[in-house]
């Protein structure tokens, strides 16, 4: 497959203690398309290196690199997920050719794949066009099964990503493509967005924001002592929806935690606040998939923003299966 490549068990080393203590020991490297119907629960990884979206969006290239530093960072964290659970890593989804549409797509068939055969997806990027496959990897599974089910999407970002995408396709543009090609079937775009930045999306971002219907919280209401209120919208916005996608994009939060990305936040929001609201979110039982965006290790200090991103992953993991 000109898109894929097969996992790399490079990505995971670390301590050896033969006793399952660490993720590296945990994980199984299967190809995508041979992952196998776990017998009880699992979630499997899948990489989405690619920063074509990011490089026509104008922006610093190096997520391609991002799903491998994610993985590697994983490796070495201890594993109390129940022997019961499986962790697969399913390799990753490519780009050589600059064909971002393509990897698109052969994500979202592995997507699809991995949900119908019952895993827990959790996709590593890559810029964050990653979330225009993912998006409708999960529509595919959930169409395929004729029961109408909705999604909403919760993105964790500075930005709105509504850019028109006129020009191309790109790292900016996922959600308006997503949401006029809702209109175009005539179904809703449930989108909200937390941690947005006045200073971070123009006028016209805004507007587009308003004529969508797009909920969002701005970076300033985005912490920590308001957390009772954003529990509030984010429950009300769940209850409208029949499933719930999660997108983190780590340009969302400050550049103190998350340097490693192309579009920094020197205000964003913090990891608190996200896993907050992660728990309020698994707390509903109706999450389906998570991804993470923008992870890019050329910009990364001390690996600072990989281990980030693999804590949130542990954290996620543990909390849906403890
Ligand atoms: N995925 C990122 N999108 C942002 C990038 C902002 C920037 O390059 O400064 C956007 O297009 O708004
Ligand atoms: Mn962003
Ligand atoms: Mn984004």
């Amino acid at each position: 497959m000109k898109h894929y490549s097969n996992p790399d068990s490079n990505n995971w080393q670390g301590r050896i203690s033969n006793k399952s203590l660490y993720l590296h020991e945990k994980v199984k490297c299967v190809p995508l398309m041979e992952v196998p119907e776990p017998p009880k629960k699992s979630i499997a990884l899948l990489g989405y290196a690619c920063d074509e979206g990011v490089k026509r969006n104008q922006g610093r290239v190096g997520a391609e690199y991002g799903p491998d530093v994610i993985k590697k960072s994983l490796a070495k964290m201890p594993n109390h997920l129940p022997s019961t659970v499986q962790l697969y890593d399913a390799g990753n989804i490519t780009c050589p050719d600059g064909d971002m549409e393509a990897a698109q797509n052969a994500l979202s068939t592995g997507v699809t794949s991995l949900l119908d055969k019952k895993h827990f997806p959790i996709v590593l990027g890559g810029g964050h066009d990653v979330a225009y496959g993912h998006y409708h990897g999960i529509k595919k599974h959930l169409d395929s099964k004729q029961q109408g089910q909705s999604i909403g999407i919760i993105n964790f970002d500075a930005h709105f990503d509504l850019r028109q995408n006129g020009n191309n396709n790109n790292s900016g543009t996922p959600f308006y493509q997503i949401a006029m090609e809702n209109k175009a079937e005539e179904i809703n775009f449930n989108y909200l967005c937390l941690g947005i930045r006045k200073d971070a999306n123009d006028r016209n971002l805004f507007q587009t924001a308003k004529e969508l219907d797009v909920n969002f919280v701005l970076s300033d209401t985005f912490q920590i002592q308001f957390l009772s209120e954003i529990n509030t919208w984010i429950n009300a916005f769940i209850k409208t929806v029949d499933k719930v996608y999660v997108t983190i994009d780590l340009d969302g939060f400050s550049s103190a935690y998350a340097p490693g990305v192309s579009a920094p936040s020197p205000m964003g929001f913090t990891p608190h606040i996200a896993v907050e609201c992660l728990k309020t979110i698994m707390a509903s039982g109706k999450l389906i998939s998570v991804d993470f965006a923008e992870m890019n290790p050329k910009f990364d200090n001390d690996g600072q923003t990989a281990k980030l991103a693999a804590s949130l992953v542990h954290h996620i993991a543990h909390e849906l299966f403890p």
